[in-house]
């Protein structure tokens, strides 16, 4: 099997031309379908980074609380600040951008942003384990959905697991909605 890092590698490779193809309103097609049954729930999105499909007309539109996740430092787990459309925002570490005013927002619903994906629900990141650090934790507490978000072309046969790695509860795409 590949390692993460080269499992990591091939998707971004993969991921690159997809982006700026024109998919993104087909996949926020399928995220608005797939976030229907979650109405008004606290929802975990992002502003997204390098070649990342873009979730930000779908968390706009959301009729609930939305945050964006702020790195609060290496081994720990990300919060999650409340994102309005137009609200300052400044530059947090990694180049993700992140809102000015630091109010927390627990999330119940979660885009997941992801480099790979495969069929089991697995997911690769940037390899901080951040999103398994904070999905694990969550989940603790109590039911949170994750939703990985991607284009369809980021598909992975089989990704490389470690025992930390928290799976996915759906994938949406370009091409539809899968939920495991
Ligand atoms: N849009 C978006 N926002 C997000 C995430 C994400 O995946 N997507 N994150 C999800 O966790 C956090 C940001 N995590 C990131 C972690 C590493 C790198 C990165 O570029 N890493 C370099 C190596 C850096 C180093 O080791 O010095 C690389 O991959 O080349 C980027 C984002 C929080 N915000
Ligand atoms: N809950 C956890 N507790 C301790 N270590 C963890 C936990 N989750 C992940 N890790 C560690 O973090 C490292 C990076 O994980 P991994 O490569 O899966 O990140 P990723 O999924 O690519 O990144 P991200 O989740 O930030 O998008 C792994 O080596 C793993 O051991």
């Amino acid at each position: 099997m590949m390692s993460k890092d080269a499992a990591r590698k091939a998707a971004f490779a993969r991921r690159k031309p997809a982006h700026g193809a024109g998919l993104d309103a087909a996949a926020q097609r399928h995220l608005r379908d797939c976030l229907s049954q979650h109405r008004g729930k606290p929802l975990a999105g992002y502003m997204p980074i390098r070649t990342e499909v873009d979730p930000v007309p779908v968390m706009a539109d959301w009729d609930g609380p939305v945050g964006v996740p702020v790195i609060q430092g290496a081994g720990q787990p990300l919060l999650f600040h409340r994102w309005t459309q137009g609200c300052d925002m400044v530059e947090g570490p990694f180049g993700a951008r992140v809102p000015a005013a630091q109010e927390p927002v627990v999330p119940q619903v979660l885009i997941v942003p992801l480099v790979a994906f495969d069929a089991r629900g697995f997911r690769l990141g940037y390899g901080g384990g951040f999103y398994d650090r904070t999905l694990e934790g969550l989940r603790a507490r109590g039911p949170v959905v994750a939703i990985g978000f991607a284009f369809a072309a980021q598909e992975a046969a089989e990704l490389p697991l470690e025992p930390t790695d928290q799976p996915l509860d759906a994938m949406v795409t370009d091409a539809g909605v899968t939920w495991f």
